[in-house]
């Protein structure tokens, strides 16, 4: 009997240790043997022209973007924009850029009152054309806490320090500045392109890109891909990753702005009700932060994210980004810890607003807040509506939604993508150190979600390399640009020009490590 005992316990524990080892070897055949190839092609052509340039090309396209950052285009609300600035931001790029004025191919019109659209008709129209988007509108900077006045563009320590240098004049004067070098070196562009530049970003895009959208929708064009901001070459945001990786945005967030209110008797302070109207609220939000909308790690295109970078990851990190079917509750859990991180794998829940009171000894009649929720791609603007209500559970809390709109469609990430395997060929271009090119979630909004029509092709990259440091100063104090990354941008996006006019992607090759 015992020995039968034994004999049972021996086999169980073999039987155990046999399901660990198989495990183990599943593990470690997925890792290194059943990687996904990452789809190499070769390139036959490079850009014609380089990027040189001379003492006064750089004096000169420094002073371009600094000359922007100046103009105080600011939008504090959708009523309230500084409209003399944004109509002297249209003089100004007139006066910077005078090959692109002057082109006879190029077609400028001003939509919406002060938003740009140029048209670059290209030799060749049997090419489908593609879209560079930017935004000439900042946000609000307060005067305290910046090292030089936001709107000063002063040069310090190699940075342009200004509202607008990340966020997002250096794309919209970048763009323009790859073309006018492009045009002063007689490039013959083959290949139509697009260039948007948005007026009111920051207040929702309805007068600028949405307009522009609507325009080229009603010319029946169709793009090849679009190109707009929301992501970045990142450096240092993701634990174990040391080299710089480029993750491009292939989906942004959507968006829910609610206003929530309570209203109640006004009252003398001296015999107050067991609840105000500021008690109540402040309830109902505090149950919003302290219950998060769910983790949907692995609803979304943020495991792609990893799965893409695995290989950069330290070991045994490595393993376990190849292994996410297997370690994919601790990887969210360890993502859910740091705000950038969090926002990739769950709707997120900001109480921007809060007003109530009138006076010190006044039961006050109403408490108002606003909170914005950004929504997970893999939910709905509805579905995250009802959560809330659940969540609030009480009706003496008025619920009125200001705005929403449904996460993008996801833009496609393979070999056939035309947008992808032209970045991925004018980084490795312009920034050899960057090793990774992965697909991500933008975890903002952009004016390129008005152009859904247009394209299923949309995607978010600013070909910086950012710290988590300059993220915080997008919207925060101290916005910069180094003159070296500025730069780089604009190679970047003189490179890409030229290596869109390629006609047809290079077949893929598989034992290429060129992309
Ligand atoms: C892996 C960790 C990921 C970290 C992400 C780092 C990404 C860095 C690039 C950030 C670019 C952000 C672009 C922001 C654009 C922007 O500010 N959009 C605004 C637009 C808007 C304005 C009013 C109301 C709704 C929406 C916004 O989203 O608030
Ligand atoms: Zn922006
Ligand atoms: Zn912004």
């Amino acid at each position: 009997m015992a020995g039968r005992l034994r004999g049972a316990a021996l086999a169980g524990c073999l039987g155990l240790c046999g399901t660990a080892l198989a495990l183990l070897a599943v593990v470690l055949l997925r890792a290194y043997v059943l990687r996904p190839a990452p789809g190499p092609r070769v390139w036959g052509r490079r850009p014609e022209l380089g990027f040189e340039l001379s003492a006064r090309d750089r004096r000169e396209l420094k002073e371009a973007l600094r000359g922007a950052i100046k103009i105080q285009t600011v939008s504090f609300s959708p009523d309230d924009q500084n409209t003399t600035a944004l109509a002297e931001f249209g003089n100004y790029i007139k006066k910077v850029f005078p090959a692109v004025f002057s082109a006879k191919f190029i077609q400028h019109e001003i939509i919406g009152e002060y938003s740009h659209l140029f048209t670059v008709q290209g030799s060749d129209p049997q090419l489908t054309p593609y879209m560079l988007l930017a935004h000439m509108d900042v946000v609000p900077a307060s005067q305290e806490g910046w090292v030089a006045p936001p709107f000063s563009a002063e040069e310090r320590g190699g940075f342009i320090y200004g509202r607008g240098t990340m966020d997002n004049k250096n794309s919209a004067i970048g763009i323009l500045q790859a073309l006018e070098f492009l045009l002063r070196k007689d490039y013959r562009l083959r290949r139509s392109f697009y260039i948007g530049i948005g007026h009111d970003e920051e207040i929702y895009g309805h007068k600028g890109a949405r307009k522009i959208a609507d325009l080229l929708e009603a010319r029946g064009v169709k793009l090849s891909f679009l190109l707009d901001e929301g992501s970045a070459i990142l450096d240092g945001f993701i634990k174990g990753i040391k080299a710089p990786v480029a993750v491009i945005g292939i989906t942004e967030k959507g968006a829910l702005t609610v206003k929530l209110s309570v209203e109640k008797e006004p009252g003398h302070s001296s015999a107050p009700p067991k609840e105000t109207s500021i008690g109540i609220l402040a309830g109902a939000l505090s149950r919003l932060e302290q219950n998060p909308m769910p983790n949907m790690f692995g609803h979304g295109p943020e495991i792609r994210t990893l799965e893409h970078l695995a290989s950069e990851f330290t070991f045994p990190l490595n393993l376990i980004m190849t292994n996410l079917w297997l370690f994919s509750p601790i990887v969210s859990r360890i993502l859910q810890q740091m705000p950038s991180t969090n926002a990739l794998i769950r709707t997120t829940t900001a109480i921007t607003m809060f007003n109530a009171g009138i006076k010190t000894n006044i039961i006050p009649p109403s408490a108002k807040a606003t909170v914005n929720f950004r929504i997970h791609p893999s939910q709905k603007a509805e579905e995250v509506l009802e959560i809330i209500k659940t969540t609030i559970a009480d009706d003496r809390v008025k619920i009125d939604v200001q705005e929403t709109f449904d996460p993008n469609p996801i833009s496609p990430w393979d070999n056939q993508a035309f947008g992808v395997q032209i970045f991925r060929r004018t980084l490795l271009d312009v920034f050899p150190e960057v090793s990774s090119v992965a697909p991500g979630i933008c975890i903002a909004n952009t004016d390129s979600r008005h152009f859904a029509k247009l394209t299923d092709a949309i995607y978010l990259f600013n070909p910086l390399i950012i710290k988590p440091d300059d993220f915080l100063r997008i919207h925060g104090l101290n916005e910069r640009i180094s003159v070296e990354g500025y730069e780089k941008q604009v190679e970047f996006l003189y490179q890409l020009i030229q290596n869109s006019d390629i006609k047809k992607l290079p077949e893929p090759h598989a034992n290429s490590h060129e992309l």
